[in-house]
């Protein structure tokens, strides 16, 4: 047997929450509350989230960066969670009317709503206007005609700049190089056009420019180099606030290490005071996965076990693309744990597979679980806390799992796990 496959040394702590812990049976433990406990009383699949951590990231953030913190709602978002952005005080970005009609509802302050989006129709433009949302960044000509339209009086707007940067990431989550459906380009000057429309005119308050290079980025120096490109791109330029985006990786694999978010801010706050870019303005940031992603993870229930021998062992869980779609659209990798017996070996390979009528339907392909994992077992898969339930659907008229958010003092429902109803609710 393989001695690095199994004991306490072999678990991946630096992927779960900061509230995991273990019984003496290797039984995974939230805040001290045993999964099968929460499995038996929630059912599953089920998405658990440790509201310390999340706490904790913001103030990790707040403590260690000297401008202003703006969380991606798209991460992963609901009212509890709202709630703690309010309580935390900190600024939200909203990439559409639901999410700023979610941060309202959770008591967000509208003056620290950002919102973007690279196709705001009127009627969004129109109740973020209403609502005396604080800042809306501007993503393209159409943009200010349909804003010209509405501003009574001047509106704080920002634009939102493409700067030709090409991050280390997935394609289809690089956002700052040329060919990119967001925002302005430097590169053929329509981000200069767009800066000076935006400032002659009586009717808009111009106060910002954005950026944002992309998501689950590892290297640091992506960062720096933005921070330095968007400075000499400002040079002379008169904004309150230049924000960043969001865009820290994190991970999600076993042998996988992010930077933190201490050292993440304090890179940009360096390159900001070395270029001159945090002269005399803020710098923003509007980190969401690396707020949320670990504090999350899913339970499931095996239901099925299939072997096919000499070519590969499912074993299929009551969950899949529809609570957890990353793997589907980007290839992306997680960790299954036998979560009542992280002690034991976990040493033979299992794709885990999902309930949906879809070949790829898989959360991990190559998974490495104790050899006699058998039906009604529970699974864990940690680091689903960003961009899991935030991008669930129904398909297959699946129903969305609970959330439920866990502290020391025990947990609390903050998403209902839907019904049947629900899936007709709107159906006429
Ligand atoms: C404008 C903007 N800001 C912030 C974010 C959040 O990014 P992340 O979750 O990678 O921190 C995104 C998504 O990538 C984004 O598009
Ligand atoms: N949904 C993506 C990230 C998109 C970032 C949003 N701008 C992911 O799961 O990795």
């Amino acid at each position: 047997m393989d001695s690095s496959s199994h004991g306490p040394r072999a678990v991946p702590w630096h992927l779960f929450p900061d509230g995991a812990g273990v019984d003496s049976r290797g039984e995974l433990l939230i805040h001290g509350l045993s999964v099968t406990e929460l499995a038996q009383e929630m059912a599953t699949p089920l998405f658990v989230y440790d509201e310390q951590q999340i706490r904790s990231r913001f103030q990790e953030a707040k403590k260690n960066f000297s401008g202003k913190i703006a969380y991606a709602a798209k991460a992963f978002f609901c009212k509890a969670m709202a709630e703690i952005v309010a309580d935390e005080e900190i600024h939200l970005d909203a990439a559409s009317m639901g999410e700023i009609y979610v941060a309202l509802s959770g008591g967000v302050d509208p003056s620290k709503i950002v919102f973007h989006g690279n196709n705001k129709s009127l009627t969004e433009l129109r109740f973020a206007v209403e609502q005396k949302v604080g800042l809306i960044v501007v993503d393209s000509f159409d943009e200010i005609e349909r804003l010209e339209k509405l501003a009574t009086f001047p509106l704080r707007v920002g634009v939102r700049i493409t700067p030709g940067i090409e991050a280390h990431t997935h394609e289809f989550i690089r956002t700052g190089q040329d060919d990119s459906k967001f925002g302005f380009n430097v590169q053929n000057g329509d981000a200069a056009t767009a800066i000076s429309m935006l400032s002659r005119s009586p009717k808009f308050d111009m106060i910002a420019v954005h950026a944002h290079i992309g998501s689950q980025i590892f290297s640091l120096s992506s960062f720096r180099q933005e921070v330095e490109v968007l400075s000499t791109f400002l040079a002379g330029v008169e904004v309150e606030d230049v924000i960043l985006g969001g865009g820290l990786g994190v991970a999600y694999l076993r042998d996988e290490r992010a930077p933190s978010i201490k050292e993440w801010v304090q890179v940009i706050d360096d390159a900001g005071r070395r270029s001159g870019l945090s002269k005399g303005r803020s710098l923003v940031i509007e980190p969401g996965r690396s707020i949320v992603a670990t504090a999350g993870l899913t339970l499931y229930e095996v239901g099925t076990i299939k072997r096919i021998p000499g070519v590969r062992d499912y074993i299929s869980v009551d969950g899949g693309m529809s609570d957890n779609p990353r793997p589907v659209l980007y290839g992306s990798g997680y960790e299954a744990l036998a979560a009542k017996r992280l002690f034991d070996s976990h040493d033979t390979r299992f794709s885990v597979a999902g309930k949906h009528c879809e070949s790829g339907d898989v959360v991990v392909r190559d998974a490495k679980l104790p050899s006699d994992i058998s039906v009604g077992e529970l699974i864990v898969t940690p680091v689903t806390g960003a961009y899991g339930f935030s991008m669930s659907s129904n398909y297959n008229k699946v129903t969305r799992p609970a959330v439920i958010f866990v502290d020391q003092s025990g947990y609390r429902v903050v998403v209902r796990r839907e019904t049947l109803e629900d899936l007709v609710r709107n159906d006429i």
